[in-house]
């Protein structure tokens, strides 16, 4: 199997995102976790760009050992300087120079001809070589420059000793044919070509960086640029992990492998995710949320028989624990029956099929159903109370400056439709009139409480009330996503529950006179 090199330039292109700037210590935090995950080369920043960045390159060079550490410098003395500087200390040193070679950049930005370029490259590289034994030269734009002047360049870059080439699409602009194509072209075309390792640095404007890395890769790239989650300068650089994964997932195919420890990935990215501030997508490829996540019944179902049906790598490559069926409204009763039995329950056929079909009603309003949820759910269904009111419709007027109302449809012993309207000094209050009136039924109040069963702006409330009528007394329960729901569920289970042991207080009552 072909070993790829895997350079990890999170903490310089990465760091060049929009809005992100880590301080020393936060680099060599990641710095540290990128050595376990095993790196081969990284990129700790541009030290001619500030006295903070050269510290940090220097604070991440001194303190990881297993890996070289690399100084980006534009072709000029003075930043070159600033390398030398920001590596004192580094194990293994190695400068990144770099000039832009297309036609774009030559006139518009650097304002130089070919020969120009050239000339500016090959004594930049010439004089870094006197301090640094390992030096990659990169050919910025490589992906819009010219197939001939692209040869030429890193012919010289060959000459004057460099030892990778690396061949950027800065802007993101190739496809993965086109990209494969200029490594077979320097392949077959640079004299000494295998003197140097060749380099691929992919960015991910049109969402092919990953395609691209794998393309060059086939066509015989040494290197691999990128960062940890995709992070980088506009849509980002090539995802290091998703290059791993594909190398690992589909080795019959790609025949090449990177020495990375794959089960640091998800940490590493959770890691710079943090320190970034760079959230991940729940659907980004390896590291999302999602990634291995699955809601749909049918997907569920095969997961549960064979997990091969729907994950083509597992969690715990990536370090995670294990895939994640998520229940929402898209599950099926496979999978319901499967997280009831985790929760420690085993029930019947008949009563799966009610609980299944609550469980769907309340997904219809939950983006995710959580334990605590399915928990609750359960428990309520379990205690068999024969519902003899139960609750229709609710409508509450609420207004700071005006008396709340409340209007309750309940369906009556006789399943008739008992309407009511009441006022009270709050919502809940003018709720709880409300359903007295319609029930006709004197009780009190003895404990109202709420809790969050569940996480998020759509967590369901869950209301607990005590009521007694004389000496007997009952507590009830209700489950929403809208407290006030929650409450007249509660208070009418309540209800119900007191009838209940109403009968039974009555029976013991007559028997004992
Ligand atoms: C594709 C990439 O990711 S390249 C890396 C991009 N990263 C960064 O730019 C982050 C760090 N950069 C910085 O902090 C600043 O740009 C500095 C300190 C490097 C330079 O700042 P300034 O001196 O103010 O120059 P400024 O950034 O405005 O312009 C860049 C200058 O470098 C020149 N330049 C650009 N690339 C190169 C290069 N590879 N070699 C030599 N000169 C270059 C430009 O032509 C321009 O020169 P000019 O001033 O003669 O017109
Ligand atoms: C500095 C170079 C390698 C770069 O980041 C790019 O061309 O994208
Ligand atoms: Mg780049």
């Amino acid at each position: 199997m072909r070993k790829i090199y895997v350079f990890d330039t999170t903490l310089r292109d990465g760091e060049q995102s929009p809005g992100v700037n880590l301080n020393t210590r936060e680099k060599v935090e990641i710095a540290y976790q990128l050595e376990k995950l095993g790196i081969d080369r990284m990129e700790a920043g541009f030290p001619a760009a500030s006295p903070g960045d050269l510290a940090s390159v220097n604070a991440v060079a001194r303190a990881v050992k297993n890996v070289t550490v690399i100084g980006l410098s534009r072709s000029r003395e003075t930043d070159i300087d600033a390398v030398k500087e920001a590596l004192q200390g580094a194990q293994d040193p190695c400068i990144h120079i770099f000039l832009a070679t297309s036609p774009i950049h030559r006139q518009h930005k650097l304002r130089m001809d070919k020969a120009q370029v050239l000339e500016t490259a090959q004594s930049a590289i010439r004089y870094a070589k006197k301090y640094f034994p390992k030096l990659e030269f990169s050919l910025e734009d490589a992906g819009r420059t010219e197939y001939d002047f692209m040869a030429e360049m890193v012919g010289m870059a060959i000459r004057e000793g460099a030892n990778v080439v690396n061949i950027p699409d800065t802007v993101g602009y190739l496809n993965p044919s086109e990209y494969g194509a200029i490594f077979k072209y320097l392949k077959e075309n640079v004299p000494d070509i295998e003197r140097v390792q060749l380099s691929a640095h992919c960015h991910n404007d049109l969402g092919m960086a990953t395609a691209n890395t794998l393309a060059a890769i086939q066509n015989g790239a040494d290197q691999i640029e990128g960062t940890i989650n995709g992070i980088g300068e506009r849509a980002g650089n090539t995802a290091i992990e998703e290059v791993a994964l594909a190398l690992e997932t589909r080795a019959e195919f790609f025949g090449a492998k990177t020495s990375l420890t794959l089960s640091e990935i998800s940490r590493t990215s959770r890691l710079v995710s943090k320190l970034t501030g760079m959230v991940v997508p729940g659907n980004k490829a390896i590291v999302g949320a999602n990634a291995f996540a699955h809601e749909s019944g049918i997907h569920q179902d095969g997961m549960l028989k064979e997990k091969t049906t729907y994950e083509i790598m597992t969690p715990e490559t990536i370090g995670l624990k294990e895939s994640k069926l998520v229940l929402g409204k898209h599950s099926g009763r496979h999978a319901f029956r499967d997280k009831l039995s985790d929760l420690g329950y085993d029930l019947s056929e008949e009563e799966l099929n009610t609980a299944f079909s609550r469980f769907k009603d309340l997904a219809d309003k939950k983006k995710e159903v959580s334990d605590g949820d399915i928990l609750a759910l359960i428990e309520e269904k379990l205690i068999d109370t024969p519902e003899v009111f139960r609750l229709q419709t609710i409508y509450v007027t609420y207004g700071n400056k005006a008396v709340p109302t409340a209007k309750v449809i309940i369906d009556g012993p006789e399943a008739e439709a008992i309407v009511a309207e009441a006022e009270g000094n709050g919502s809940v209050d003018a709720i709880y009139n409300a359903i007295d009136k319609a029930t006709g039924e004197e009780v009190t109040l003895g404990d109202y409480s709420i809790k969050s069963v569940s996480r998020g702006k759509d967590a369901q409330g869950e209301v607990h009330v005590v009521l007694s009528q004389g000496e007997v007394a009952a507590q009830g329960r209700g489950l929403s996503t809208d407290i006030l729901e929650a409450s007249a569920r509660a208070y009418i289970d309540a209800l119900n529950k007191l009838l209940e042991k109403r009968k039974t207080y009555t029976k013991r009552d007559h028997a004992s006179l």
